[in-house]
């Protein structure tokens, strides 16, 4: 581990390290993705976990001011360090990860320095990176409004060129045209990219994207003509109420012309609108950027809450043998294992596709750059659908963490409320999941209708190609054993996914017409491309596998979390694949059965596998999750820390408490 905070104590979780089968090292590089990978996470973890500004252990009993403060205190404190330190890119990237507290940061350095990155020009990008990297400014992502979110193309704010005097006029016509949700910008942000409709010449061109000084960098007063303030509270206690969301309305604020985005389309001094020989699409790009990012999130949350799931039913015990002997791990009943391993499967694999999503993506941001824009459909549709998944199952793995702990796993002590609290809005930002694997199922539809004319797809629809096969075949397995054949299990994934897309398509082809089609089985095809993600993270934790794995049984326990990955989507989606005649009932019961051994070898490495995630008890925020296994002193210590507690006698005693006994006690006397 990161010895971070770990000062030598009795180790409780020593025996369950001791039974582990294969070298927690090399698991820690084949998660991280290489010794490099381990070594600066390592440093930027201990830094943060050794240094008191970073200390969270209280920030759920903080005001919403109090936290926001700290909110702010953190984020210099981190900017100054890394300074002083020199930190390169990818440390100050993991500094702030570790430092685990949502702010305004997150906006400027993941949306808002893109944004400009991909959407302006190099003039553009030397005036304000310049800026926004030395953090002489404080930048936000300004799209949605109060009105429109999912519906990009229906946000009302104006930007109106007023060739007078060479300046847009932004303004929100409207109550619903009002800026609503972008971080950072209620409180921080000084500059904003902000979305609007383009008019110019009386015509309204659409949406594009304009850099919008907000604040005074004097005073921080808002600009002239800007009305801005936070949303109000959030879920959850502490969690993403450090985020400034915010409103903000703008009444005719004039800006020069040079401030409009103009890499994919311009404007003259004439005010003649030109657009570039560039997909108009490239407009969403940081969109793409962003949910690329989002799924490497999604599994390190869900490999927190497994971490501290895991360690903790190592540790809890309830019931007796029989014979009067010792009590039971709770981890040692089958039912918990059923319920936590193929989340603990999900980590890793969430992990293995989000590492090829980052790959493909500077893949296709190569290819743009030389012109060649024919990957960008299947970059949105990956994006957006391992988006989707890996949100939605992260959600639901940490709420199920929650009560695998059982009542302690509710206290906020545990770390999960806090954990689930900021992680179930990815859920819907970048994109509802709903709408975004909306976007995949048309993706899939066009595919489905060029296989039909004869052409040959590519990349993660390839296996489309195959559909004369795919469409008749039967799965091979006949032994529990066979589900151990990566082959068998990747070509039953494949005729699922196909299978479900092709049913839409021929039925959406006895519709009206394809919208309506489209409309009436929008719920297929949610599950459709649901099918077809799920083929691509099994793909690609297969493919994983093809690589040169160091280290002692690592790769072994790792074809044992890809085969639980897989057969407990099997088992959790039997429905998909009987009705698409994928597998059999009995196929589907030996894949059940396979599961169960799988899950009785994964028992002892259980511990060390979660160890492998490399996680500082800082990190961790856990009184459940800790590395030493000293669960019941560490909750017992926290709860002391309530401010509750800070009194004996509770504050409202004299005012209420008092009053009432004293009543009730001289009624009874009467
Ligand atoms: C640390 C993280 C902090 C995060 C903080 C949060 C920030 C935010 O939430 S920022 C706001 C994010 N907002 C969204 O994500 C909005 C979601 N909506 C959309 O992305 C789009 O509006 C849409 C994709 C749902 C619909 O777009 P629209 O143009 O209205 O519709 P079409 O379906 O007609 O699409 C046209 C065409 O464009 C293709 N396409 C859509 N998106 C992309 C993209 N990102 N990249 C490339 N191509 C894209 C779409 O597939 C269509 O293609 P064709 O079928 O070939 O016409
Ligand atoms: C914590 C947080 C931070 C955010 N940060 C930012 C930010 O920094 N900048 C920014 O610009 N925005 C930000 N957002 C806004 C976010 O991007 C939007 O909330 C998101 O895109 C969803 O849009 P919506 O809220 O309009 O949902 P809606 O589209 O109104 O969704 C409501 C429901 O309708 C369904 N629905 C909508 N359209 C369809 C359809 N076509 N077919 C079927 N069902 C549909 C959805 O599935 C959902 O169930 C943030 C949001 C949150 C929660």
């Amino acid at each position: 581990m990161a010895a971070a905070d770990w000062g030598g104590k009795a180790d409780h979780l020593a025996g369950e390290r001791a039974t582990a089968q294969f070298d927690v090292d090399g698991m820690k590089v084949a998660w991280a993705g290489s010794r490099h990978a381990v070594e600066v996470a390592d440093r930027m973890a201990c830094l943060v976990a050794s240094d008191p500004v970073f200390r969270k252990d209280t920030r759920t009993m903080l005001s919403r001011k109090e936290l926001f403060k700290d909110t702010l205190k953190k984020a210099a404190h981190a900017w100054k360090r890394t300074v002083e330190l020199h930190l390169t890119e990818e440390e100050a990237n993991l500094l702030r990860l570790y430092i685990d507290q949502p702010g305004y940061v997150d906006l400027h350095w993941v949306m808002f320095v893109p944004a400009i990155k991909g959407q302006g020009t190099e003039e553009q990008q030397k005036k304000w990176l310049t800026m926004a990297y030395k953090f002489q400014i404080i930048g936000t992502y300004a799209q949605t409004e109060l009105g429109h979110g999912s519906n990009v193309q229906g946000l009302e704010t104006t930007a109106t060129f007023d060739p007078s005097t060479d300046e847009f006029i932004m303004h929100s016509p409207t109550l619903t045209s009002s800026k609503w949700w972008p971080g950072g910008l209620g409180k921080t942000s000084t500059h904003a990219v902000v979305y609007a409709r383009l008019i110019t010449e009386g015509k309204d061109y659409g949406i594009h994207g304009f850099i919008m000084q907000l604040r005074s960098l004097d005073d921080h007063s808002p600009l002239p003509g800007i009305t801005i303030g936070d949303i109000g509270g959030k879920f959850g206690s502490g969690a993403y109420n450090s985020m400034d969301n915010g409103v903000m309305r703008l009444d005719h604020v004039r800006i020069p012309r040079d401030q409009m985005l103009m890499r994919l389309a311009q404007v003259t001094r004439e005010g003649k609108y030109v657009h570039s020989d560039v997909p108009k699409q490239l407009l969403y790009g940081t969109m793409v950027y962003v949910r690329q990012t989002i799924v490497a999130d999604a599994s390190r949350a869900l490999s927190r809450a497994v971490c501290i799931a895991v360690r903790y039913g190592a540790i809890r015990k309830q019931f007796g043998s029989k014979a009067g002997g010792p009590e039971t791990q709770v981890l040692n009943y089958k039912t918990q294992q059923s319920r936590l391993f193929p989340f603990l499967a999900s980590a890793y694999a969430f992990r293995f596709v989000g590492q090829w999503l980052k790959w493909l993506y500077t893949d296709v941001t190569q290819k743009l750059e030389s012109k060649d824009f024919s990957t960008l459909p299947e970059a949105h549709a990956c994006t957006a659908g391992l988006k989707s998944v890996t949100t939605s199952a992260t959600a639901d793995a940490i709420e199920e963490c929650q009560k695998l702990c059982g009542g302690h796993g509710y206290l906020n002590s545990s770390g999960l409320p806090e954990l689930f609290a900021v992680n179930l809005p990815a859920c819907t930002y970048e994109g509802d999941n709903v709408v975004l694997l909306l976007q995949v199922a048309r993706f899939l539809m066009k595919t489905v209708s060029q296989v039909a004319s004869g052409k040959q797809p590519v990349g993660t629809t390839a296996y489309m190609g195959n559909i004369q096969h795919l469409m008749q075949c039967k799965s091979v397995v006949n032994t529990v054993e066979d589900w151990l054949n990566p082959a068998a299990i990747k070509e039953v994934f494949e005729a699922r996914a196909l299978r479900m897309a092709v049913n839409c398509a021929q039925n959406i082809s006895k519709a009206p017409s394809q919208e309506e089609g489209f409309s009436e089985l929008s719920p297929d095809l949610v599950e459709a491309a649901v099918a077809h993600v799920q083929l691509i993270i099994v793909t690609k934790f297969i493919e994983k596998l093809q690589e040169d794995i160091l280290g002692h049984g690592v790769k072994e326990q790792l074809q044992k979390l890809c085969g639980i990955y897989a057969l407990h989507l099997i088992h959790k989606h039997l429905g998909d694949f009987l009705s698409t005649g994928c597998v059999t009932a009995r196929q589907g019961s030996l894949a059940n059965e396979r599961l169960g051994k799988l899950y009785a070898q994964v028992r002892p490495n259980a511990v060390a596998l979660v160890d492998a995630f490399d996680y500082t008890d800082h990190y961790l925020g856990s009184a459940l999750g800790r590395y030493d296994g000293d669960v019941y002193s560490a909750l017992y210590k926290e709860a002391w820390k309530d401010p509750l507690n800070e009194t004996v006698v509770p504050d409202g005693y004299q005012e209420h408490l008092r009053p009432l006994l004293k009543q009730q006690l001289k009624l009874s006397r009467l």
